[in-house]
């Protein structure tokens, strides 16, 4: 058997590009570091943002093609009518505007990997084109007249339902079996909210320590409670817009509403005109009619809340120690009341 010892010489931590010690990406990295040394196509599933295009270059950078070229096309990104000639490369005059002659992602992937995100964009003239070059390993430049030898490692993605999308007519299945001969699973954010400190962690390596915001203990709760439809991306974002807004502070639970949108500035914290209807009601002078005992009490739960977190300028640990609370105890209370949507001035 021969073997590249260049390709040997350079091990890479499969741990530097997927972040997290959830399960779901404990077993990602073990089924990326199975199929890294084999030459099978691997699809890759998941949201957007979670992280697919990384998965991908995990399974590159920790396989035998490791020293040899890295191909990415994104296929939803590219105009349908130019995919072929980026795919295959074309010869100079092989249509108006083709002066040049031009290699094809194909031939620049060669002994290498080509990932081709969001196949499931590609149109159905060139699903076929793309299965025959996979069946013969064999690429034709547009224009050209003699086909030439690739080996190319194929990775793809996909957010979309490829099964409904060939149930609906419009991917081939004999390209989705071609393309996932290993199907890969990338978990959502929120499927591993566990991760998301080890994931700012990653995000703020390599700032300058003066940058960093700090995430509380509170702040880490309510980013673990978000939903994250843009998942890793969004996370990203958030860290980013962090470090700019809050420069080196230390970031609680309501400057993270504050990053998520969903809170105005801090600054005096008001109560809200009306809070609930029930806020500490007066004791009935009469007991003709019944009365909503657990109303009035989260009434008053509720509007102490609010007093605490006016008299600690909205500091919830301060808060909490006011109303002799454990901080996740207070901002369980919140979330109940929706005191996170307090108004602010
Ligand atoms: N496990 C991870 N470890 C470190 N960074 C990650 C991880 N997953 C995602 N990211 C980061 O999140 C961002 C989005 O990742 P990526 O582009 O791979 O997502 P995607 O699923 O391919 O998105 P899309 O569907 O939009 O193409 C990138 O900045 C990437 O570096």
């Amino acid at each position: 058997m021969c073997v590249d010892t260049a390709v040997i010489a350079k091990p890479i931590a499969i741990e530097e590009y997927l972040i997290g010690d959830s399960a779901p990406m404990r077993l990602l990295r073990d089924m990326v570091r199975r199929v890294a040394n084999a030459s099978a196509s691997v699809m890759i599933c998941g949201a957007s943002g979670s992280g697919k295009e990384v998965v991908a270059r995990a399974i590159h950078a920790a396989g035998l093609r490791a020293t040899k070229a890295y191909v990415a096309l994104n296929c939803g990104a590219i105009p349908a009518e130019l995919i072929e000639s980026e795919l295959f490369g074309h010869e100079r005059g092989a249509f108006t505007g083709a002066q040049a002659r031009r290699i094809g992602h194909f031939e620049n992937a060669h002994k290498g990997t080509l990932f081709l995100d969001e196949i499931g964009d590609m149109r159905f003239d060139m699903q076929v084109k793309l299965l025959r070059v996979l069946e013969d390993g064999l690429v034709s430049r547009v224009g050209g007249n003699s086909a030439l030898p690739v080996d190319v490692r194929i990775i793809s993605a996909t957010h979309q339902n490829l099964e409904q999308a060939i149930a609906d007519g419009r991917f081939r299945q004999d390209l989705y079996f071609r393309l996932g001969v290993v199907l890969l699973h990338v978990p959502t954010l929120a499927e591993r909210a566990e991760d998301i400190p080890q994931l700012i962690a990653h995000f703020q390596r390599g700032k300058h320590k003066a940058e960093h915001c700090h995430f509380d203990y509170s702040a880490i709760v309510q980013l673990q409670a978000h939903d994250w439809p843009g998942n890793v991306r969004e996370l990203r974002n958030i860290v980013e817009r962090a470090n700019v807004l809050f420069h080196g502070e230390t970031i609680d639970a309501f400057a993270v509403d504050q990053l998520l949108g969903r809170a105005a500035p801090r600054m005096n914290i008001k109560p809200r005109a009306a809070p609930v209807p029930d806020a500490a009601p007066p004791q009935p002078e009469t007991w003709d009619a019944p009365i909503d005992l657990k109303a009035q009490i989260e009434g008053i739960e509720l509007e102490r809340i609010q007093t605490a977190l006016g008299h600690a300028d909205g500091v919830i640990s301060e808060a909490a120690r006011l109303l002799t609370l454990k901080r996740t105890t207070l901002i369980e209370k919140m979330r109940k009341y929706g005191v996170d949507r307090v108004v602010l001035q």
